[in-house]
């Protein structure tokens, strides 16, 4: 007997073609963060298979079927939930926010132990189903984390990128922007280093327009400056500190900045982004540790990595950086 849809159409002869997804997404972790980057990718438009996983069932099914609803409002074919991991098969790009996050005042590196417990389960499952993945790790700290999925998915370095200083530089423009009375698009400056406590703000780079602040106002970022700029790198450190205090968490800002990630990659863009990458060898870094520096961005990972031209206390900042994470990944066992 003929169905419905047998009467209401003449079936394509490629009618399974809808299952095939050329850009698949996964989003591992439904927390406040996972939901923030799917909601945002969803958005963008910009993957046609939008799949999300977690251990909690009933609240990855109850996120999933939420988003299915509003399927007649976005761009993406297929929002679904991965029962196990062979359904993130064939992934383009995997985001990873699973994992605990920080109380009231705790600090990011506080939670290493804990999250690469987590890690030593999710990530070789992952990567044995999309070997060719590009993976983004936003879970925190996002720096060691991103080296333990580096280690542990036997990836190529330039395929593990994590989300490390991209919203920590958004927050410094947006401060920045404010002070100034400019959209933060318009004012350019990079943090790096460490997305955290010991991360690094470029004041030798900061401009607006290309005009370089800092032959304006040459002890621009040091602590006696006239307009206290150094306040703004204090309040980027703080910002999530601060955040977490008055709502238990962050969320829409590292989706937005998540989605500009994954769009970077999977559009090839080769823009231009502070990310978490491993610095090996660059500004007097010995040692193997991932931190961010403004990567170009495309469709195999990360591309390039820029050679900023960083004064001698930006360096120093930045070794210190390296040193602070160093310290940590010597005590891990992988
Ligand atoms: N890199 C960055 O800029 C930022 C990173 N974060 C980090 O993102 C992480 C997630 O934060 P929230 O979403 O707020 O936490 P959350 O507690 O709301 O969500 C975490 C989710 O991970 C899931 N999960 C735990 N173990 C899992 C496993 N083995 N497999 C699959 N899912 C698992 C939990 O069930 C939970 O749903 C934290 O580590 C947080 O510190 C948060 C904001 C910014
Ligand atoms: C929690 C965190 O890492 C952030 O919002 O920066």
């Amino acid at each position: 007997m003929s169905t419905l849809k047998g009467k209401l159409m003449q079936v394509g002869q490629n009618e399974g073609a809808r299952e095939e997804a050329r850009v698949k997404v996964t989003v591992v972790g439904v927390g406040q963060v996972g939901m923030a980057c799917a909601f945002s990718i969803l958005q963008s438009g910009i993957a046609d298979d939008v799949t999300l996983m977690d251990v909690m069932e009933d609240k990855l099914k109850g996120e999933v079927l939420d988003l299915q609803h509003g399927s007649l409002f976005l761009k993406t074919s297929k929002i679904r939930a991965a029962k196990d991991y062979s359904d993130t098969a064939e992934s383009k790009l995997i985001v990873i926010t699973a994992g605990v996050r920080q109380r009231q005042g705790e600090s990011r590196l506080a939670l290493v132990k804990r999250n690469v417990e987590v890690f030593k389960h999710i990530i070789p499952a992952l990567a044995k189903h999309s070997p060719s993945a590009l993976i983004l790790v936003v879970s925190n700290p996002v720096d060691i984390l991103s080296y333990v999925t580096w280690k542990l998915s036997g990836f190529p370095q330039e395929r593990v990128i994590g989300s490390g200083t991209n919203l920590d530089s958004a927050r410094f423009r947006f401060l920045m922007g404010e002070k100034l009375q400019i959209h933060p698009s318009s004012v350019h400056g990079y943090i790096i280093g460490e997305h955290g406590d010991s991360s690094v703000p470029v004041w030798s780079g900061a401009n607006v327009a290309g005009v370089n602040l800092q032959t304006l106002i040459s002890e621009l970022g040091a602590d006696q400056g006239s307009d206290n700029w150094a306040e703004v790198h204090q309040a980027v450190i703080k910002s999530a500190y601060e955040v977490i205090k008055l709502k238990g968490y962050t969320s829409w800002a590292i989706g937005l900045s998540v989605s500009s990630l994954v769009q970077a990659l999977l559009k090839n863009l080769h823009t231009v982004h502070p990310v978490s990458t491993l610095v090996k060898g660059m500004h007097g870094i010995e040692g193997e540790v991932f931190l961010s520096l403004p990567c170009v961005l495309g469709w195999s990972g990360v591309c390039g990595v820029l050679n900023l031209p960083l004064k001698e206390a930006e360096t120093k900042g930045l070794q210190q950086s390296a040193h602070v994470l160093r310290d940590i990944l010597k005590d891990l066992n992988l």
